[in-house]
C-alpha cells in the first residue's frame, strides 16, 4: 500500500473519530435528560438491567470484525461514562450567572452611566445619610470629581442595636434630593423584601449588604424587581456561595445584577477585612457580571485605599466604591474609614494617575 493510501486512510478514520465523537457526545446529553428524569422521579441511576438488555441485542447484531466480548466492554464503557456524566450534571449546572451560559460582559446601562464591559466607574459617598447638608455636600463634591453614582446608607444593619441606624426612608429621599440636583445616580442598602417597591422611588441601584447576602427572600424580592442590583459579597462567603447568591436574583429575571467585593473575615488585624483581590479575575472568569470592589469596607484605613483601588483596577475591575464625608469625625458610623471631601479629591486624582480609571468630565 502506497504512502498516499494510507493517508487516505488515516485520513477516512479521522473523519470517523469525529463522527463517533459526536455519536457519543449526543448520546451523553440524551443519558443526561434520563438522568434528570430519574432523578426527580426518585429513581437509581444505574440501572443493570437495561445495560444487560442493550449489550445482548448489540452482540446478536454484531457481524465482526470486532469480536463479542470486544463489544460488550466498550459499550459497556460507554454506559460507565453516561452514568458519570448522570452523577455529575447536578454539580456542573450551568448558572446563568456564569460566563459558559453567556458569554459576553453584562453592561449595566443606567441613564448615561455604563457598568461593566468598559470603562471602570467610582462610586461615593457617606457610609450614611446624615442631614440633608451632609449628603447635598458629597454630591457637590462627587460632581466636582466627575463621579457619577452617590451612595449613602439610610437603613443600616449594625452589628450593635445601640448604634445609629439610619434615616430610613427620610435618608433615601435626602438622598435621592441630593442627587437630582447633581444629575448623579443613587445606590443605597435594602434590608426588608417589603421596602423594595417603595425604594425604587429613589434608588436608581438597590443594594444588598453582605450581612444579606444569603439573605434568601430579600435576593428572590430583588430578583422579582426590575431595578440595577448590586450585590455585596458576605463576611466569609466562599465564591460559589456568591455566585449563588447572585443566581437566586438573575434566575428571577432581573439580570441587572453587579457583584462588589468588600473583604472577608480573616485572622489580619492591620485592615478591617481582608481584601481578597484575587476574588476580582475569579468573578470575572467565572461570571459575566460587572465586578466592583469597596476600598473602604475592605481594608477600613484610609492609607491604603488608593493602592488597593488600583490594584483592584489592574485585576480588572469594573469599578471602585468608597466612603467620604464632609466631616468624618464627627460621622454617625464609620467614622475612622471615610474620606473627607479633601482626601476624597486626592483619591480621585491618585486612582486617576495609573491611567486605570478616567474620571467623567460634565
Ligand atoms: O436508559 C437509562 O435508564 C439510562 O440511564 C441510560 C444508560 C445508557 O447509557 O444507556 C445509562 C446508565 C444506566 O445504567 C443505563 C443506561
Amino acid at each position: 500500500m502506497s504512502h498516499m493510501q494510507i493517508e487516505q486512510l488515516r485520513g477516512r478514520l479521522d473523519e470517523l473519530n469525529s463522527q463517533l465523537l459526536e455519536l457519543l457526545s449526543e448520546r451523553a446529553e440524551i443519558g443526561q435528560q434520563i438522568g434528570e428524569w430519574k432523578r426527580n422521579a426518585g429513581l437509581p441511576l444505574h440501572d443493570p438491567v437495561r445495560e444487560k438488555e442493550m449489550l445482548d441485542r448489540l452482540a446478536a447484531q454484531n457481524s465482526g470484525p470486532l469480536d463479542e466480548a470486544t463489544v460488550r466492554r466498550l459499550f459497556g464503557d460507554i454506559f460507565k461514562a453516561t452514568l458519570q456524566v448522570q452523577i455529575e450534571a447536578p454539580a456542573k449546572r450551568k448558572l446563568l450567572v456564569s460566563r459558559a451560559s453567556h458569554r459576553e460582559d453584562t453592561v449595566v446601562q443606567i441613564g448615561d452611566t455604563a457598568i461593566g464591559g468598559g470603562e471602570p466607574v467610582l462610586v461615593a459617598g457617606p457610609c450614611s445619610v446624615e442631614s440633608r447638608e451632609q449628603v447635598r455636600e458629597v454630591a457637590a463634591a462627587l460632581k466636582r470629581a466627575g463621579v457619577p453614582v452617590i451612595r449613602g446608607g439610610a437603613f443600616k444593619p449594625r452589628t450593635s442595636p445601640y448604634d445609629f441606624q439610619g434615616l430610613g426612608f427620610e435618608g433615601l429621599k435626602l438622598l435621592k434630593e441630593a442627587a437630582d440636583e447633581f444629575g448623579l445616580l443613587t445606590i443605597s442598602e435594602i434590608v426588608t423584601p417589603a421596602h423594595l417597591e417603595e425604594a425604587a422611588q429613589y434608588v436608581d441601584i438597590i443594594q444588598i449588604g453582605a450581612r444579606n447576602m444569603q439573605n434568601f427572600e430579600l435576593l428572590k424580592a430583588a430578583g422579582d424587581m426590575r431595578k440595577p442590583v448590586l450585590l455585596k459579597r458576605g463576611l466569609a462567603a466562599t465564591m460559589d456561595e456568591f455566585l449563588h447568591a447572585a443566581e437566586y436574583i438573575v434566575s428571577r429575571g432581573n439580570s441587572q445584577v453587579m457583584l462588589i467585593e468588600r473583604g472577608i473575615r480573616t485572622y489580619e488585624k492591620w485592615t478591617r477585612n481582608t481584601l481578597d483581590i484575587s476574588a476580582v479575575p475569579l468573578l470575572k472568569r467565572e461570571s459575566h457580571l460587572p465586578v466592583l470592589v469597596d476600598v473602604s469596607h475592605s481594608t477600613g484605613r484610609k492609607d491604603i485605599m488608593a493602592p488597593c483601588a488600583k490594584a483592584a483596577l489592574a485585576a480588572g475591575a469594573d469599578g471602585i466604591m468608597v466612603e467620604t464625608h464632609p466631616n468624618p469625625a464627627a460621622a454617625l458610623s464609620d467614622a475612622d474609614q471615610q474620606l473627607d471631601l479633601g482626601e476624597f479629591a486626592e483619591f480621585v486624582r491618585d486612582v486617576q494617575s495609573s491611567g486605570l480609571y478616567r474620571a467623567i468630565k460634565s
